[in-house]
């Protein structure tokens, strides 16, 4: 199944100009990782599968409104805020990341897929400036240190579909212990509920409601 269609499977209403982009991410992520390496050898075959959809995971739990902020911690090469910048382009994407050279390579997939709504930031989570409605994430941390760099970043609140404000978190495996050192509620939404493929079995959005 080649790219688009496996993102048009389970987000059918994907626009020409959404389609080519995300089309464009697999030459402009093989052409820097040979420069920086920000996916791994195995990452970049699966980029659709297991870096794409499952970024898109998020979008299956909340959609972005327009006008919105969104913070993506630790974005590393671009992931999950990238494809969620693809599917809303009208909402404003804020990708930080401590390494230099990660957000070299996601300014240069900014530039070459013209999204003008994404803004790159080489800096630490705990010294970004502004208020978000939603922060993303996946693979940078447990929940515990996670929540405490970023609560008060949070705009609290539920926006028109009645959905909090907070973070949401893409994470796998077994959670129980990390779950439990987290004295907070959060609601969890597994991704095997809307993606059929194996990977998805244990994969999870987490969700902490800042309200
Ligand atoms: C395993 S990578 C995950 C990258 C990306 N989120 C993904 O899932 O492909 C973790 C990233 O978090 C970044 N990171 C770790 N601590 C951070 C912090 N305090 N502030 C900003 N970025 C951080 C690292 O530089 C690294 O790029």
């Amino acid at each position: 199944m080649d790219s688009v269609t496996l993102i048009s499977r389970y987000f059918p209403h994907l626009t020409t100009r959404q389609k080519q982009q995300f089309r464009e991410l697999q030459s402009i992520y093989r052409e820097w990782n040979q420069k920086i390496n920000v996916i791994s050898r195995k990452g970049i075959e699966h980029l659709y599968l297991k870096h794409c959809l499952h970024s898109l995971g998020i979008a299956k739990v909340c959609t972005f409104l327009p006008g919105q902020q969104v913070l993506d911690v630790g974005t590393g090469g671009g992931f999950p805020g990238i494809p969620l910048a693809i599917l809303f382009p009208d909402t404003h994407f804020t990708l930080v990341d401590s390494i230099g050279k990660k957000i070299k390579v996601v300014n240069a997939v900014v530039k070459q897929l013209d999204l003008q709504h994404v803004n790159a930031i080489h800096q630490r989570a705990e010294r970004v400036d502004g208020r978000f409605h939603f922060i993303v994430s996946r693979a940078v941390t447990r929940i515990k240190p996670f929540f405490h760099w970023v609560e008060k970043k949070v705009i609290p609140g539920m926006d028109q579909n009645g959905f909090s404000h907070g973070i949401l978190y893409l994470k796998g495996g077994d959670l129980t212990e990390e779950m439990k050192e987290f004295n907070r509620a959060y609601q969890l939404f597994p991704l095997s509920q809307y993606f059929e493929e194996d990977f998805f079995d244990t994969k999870v959005v987490v969700h902490i409601a800042i309200a």
